[in-house]
């Protein structure tokens, strides 16, 4: 089976002046598709670097990332981020939901910018039922985000990143903002769309005891991964 991610000899080094700070040193994996693995790590481990680089929302300074077989590094910008559109959904600590949308308004949008360009397609109704009823925000739909709890938002921007089928999903510490109640539903809910939707996930998070529930967990130090070890899946 050909990986959906391919990092091969990732190094990222931030310059500022004469400063330079390595976050990243010849960082290799490859992961498969349908897998669910978590990267963990303390503060300043590289975590947060490792995927900006992945989403391609930053460059490697060397190395390279195949995401579905497409190595980055021979698109240009505007095929990038097409490319991201197209085949990355991004689930962040902060929901990240637009604030004048109703819940559905938000999904919605995820999947007219993931089809910017392209011929008119209409949204995929069971997906999205399938979705909504998963999360059990099927009766929370015409709400806007600040009438949602911090749970609910999570579970609205986690439909939003799985409504393109994207290749794969990256979340960054989606169950930081929530308490253990909201946690473990979000941690559920990806395991489930990695499980029934046969969805990638690539989570990143400080959490151990959440990286548990994946398939592998990825263990980073000082920009290098330096355990791998199998998750309860
Ligand atoms: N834009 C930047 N400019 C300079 N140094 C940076 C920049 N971003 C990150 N770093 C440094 O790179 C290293 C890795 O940071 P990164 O944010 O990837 O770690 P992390 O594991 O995600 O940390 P956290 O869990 O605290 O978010 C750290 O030493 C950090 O200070």
């Amino acid at each position: 089976m050909a990986p959906i991610i391919l990092a091969q000899d990732l190094s990222k080094t931030y310059r500022s002046g004469k400063l330079a700070v390595t976050a990243l040193r010849k960082v290799s994996f490859a992961i498969d598709p349908g897998e669910f693995v978590a990267i963990v790590g303390p503060s300043g481990s590289g975590k947060s670097t490792l995927f900006y680089i992945l989403g391609g929302l930053t460059h490697a300074t060397s190395g390279s990332v195949c995401i579905d077989g497409v190595d980055f590094a021979t698109l240009d910008d505007a095929e990038r981020t097409k490319m991201r559109r197209a085949k990355i959904g991004f689930v962040f600590q902060r929901f990240n939901l637009l604030p004048t949308l109703s819940a559905m308004g938000n999904i919605e949008i995820a999947h007219d910018i993931a089809n910017l360009g392209s011929p008119k397609k209409e949204i995929d109704r069971p997906l999205l039922d399938q979705l909504t009823h998963m999360l059990s925000i099927d009766g929370r739909l015409d709400h806007r985000p600040n009438e949602l709890s911090g749970g609910e938002q999570q579970r609205v921007a986690i439909a939003r990143a799985l409504i393109t089928r994207p290749a794969i999903v990256l979340a960054d510490e989606p169950t930081g903002n929530l308490d253990t109640k909201n946690s473990d539903a979000v941690l559920g809910m990806l395991r489930k769309s990695s499980r029934d939707l046969k969805q990638t996930v690539l989570m990143i998070t400080h959490n151990l005891e959440a990286a548990q529930i994946a398939d592998r967990i990825l263990h980073m130090r000082d920009g290098e991964i330096t355990q791998i070890e199998k998750g309860r899946g």
